[in-house]
């Protein structure tokens, strides 16, 4: 089989195709793995869909499946693509619904799912969170110091709702307001280097709250830039990704 490895903003997949669709949690935990696989937040399958251009099966590294992936469509896209498997504007099914990417050499933008607000604000832990469903659930508390980031509160926070948790800072720049954000990943158990759903999560919040405007940078632990736009209720995605390399095993 062939596998290709990709980050978008550091956030990292093994990604192939294939015509059988099963179950495919254990082969993501033997790629996820960095010590002996190839090493990856997460799996991304494709599959034949008759309704869309593709279907994707989406696997966190511990063989969890999550609904949505807002940097693994911005990957797969660019795989599907550069892969002959879809048109650079391209719609495929995932477990959160219809997603469309469009793909522009190394930049690729996502239309996100319509977030649900699950809870709109509650204190806990000694902050202030809201809840709301990007394609996963997350969790965004906002902080004017992000090394409150704390793995044993999020891990706590993650368990007793289930979500992903995200701390986030608003920021001055020569661009206006900013944000950065660091997310510990549900299915991964730990910080990511970006989460896609997570900063959009963030972003969301901070715009409700008329802190950052409608189309904004944000910033990840990786630094990365990313561009989150809310145009008529709806929330995309933008940024680069990065092809590291193809193995056959
Ligand atoms: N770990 C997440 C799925 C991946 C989300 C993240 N990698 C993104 O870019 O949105 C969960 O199980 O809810």
């Amino acid at each position: 089989m062939t596998y290709t490895k990709y980050s978008a903003s550091g956030n990292d997949f093994v990604i192939f195709h294939t015509f059988t669709k099963k179950d495919y949690s254990q082969e993501a935990i033997k790629l996820c793995n960095r010590t002996e696989g190839i090493g990856a937040d997460g799996l991304i399958v494709l599959v034949p869909n008759e309704n869309a251009d593709f279907e994707w099966l989406f696997y966190n590294s511990d063989g969890s499946d999550a609904s949505m992936c807002g940097n693994g469509t911005r990957a797969c896209a660019h795989y599907a693509y550069t892969n002959d498997l879809a048109p650079s504007t391209m719609n495929f099914l995932t477990g959160a619904g219809l997603i469309k990417s469009i793909v522009e050499n190394s930049i690729v933008e996502t239309q996100l799912t319509a977030p649900i607000v699950i809870k709109e604000e509650f204190k806990q832990e000694g902050f202030t969170w809201y809840l709301v469903d990007t394609g996963v659930p997350h969790l965004v508390t906002i902080v004017d110091d992000l090394e409150k980031y704390d793995h044993d509160l999020c891990a706590k926070m993650r368990y007793e709702h289930n979500a992903n948790v995200n701390f986030a800072k608003i920021e001055d720049s020569k661009d206006g307001k900013v944000l950065k954000v660091r997310t510990y990943e549900r299915g991964v158990e730990g910080e990511t280097q970006a989460c896609g759903t997570g900063m959009a999560a963030c972003f969301l919040r901070a715009n409700n709250l008329n802190l950052v405007k409608d189309k904004t940078f944000v910033y990840p632990k990786s630094g990365e830039e990313l561009t989150l736009s809310l145009i008529d209720s709806t929330i995309y995605f933008k940024g680069a990704v990065k092809k590291v390399f193809t193995t056959s095993f």
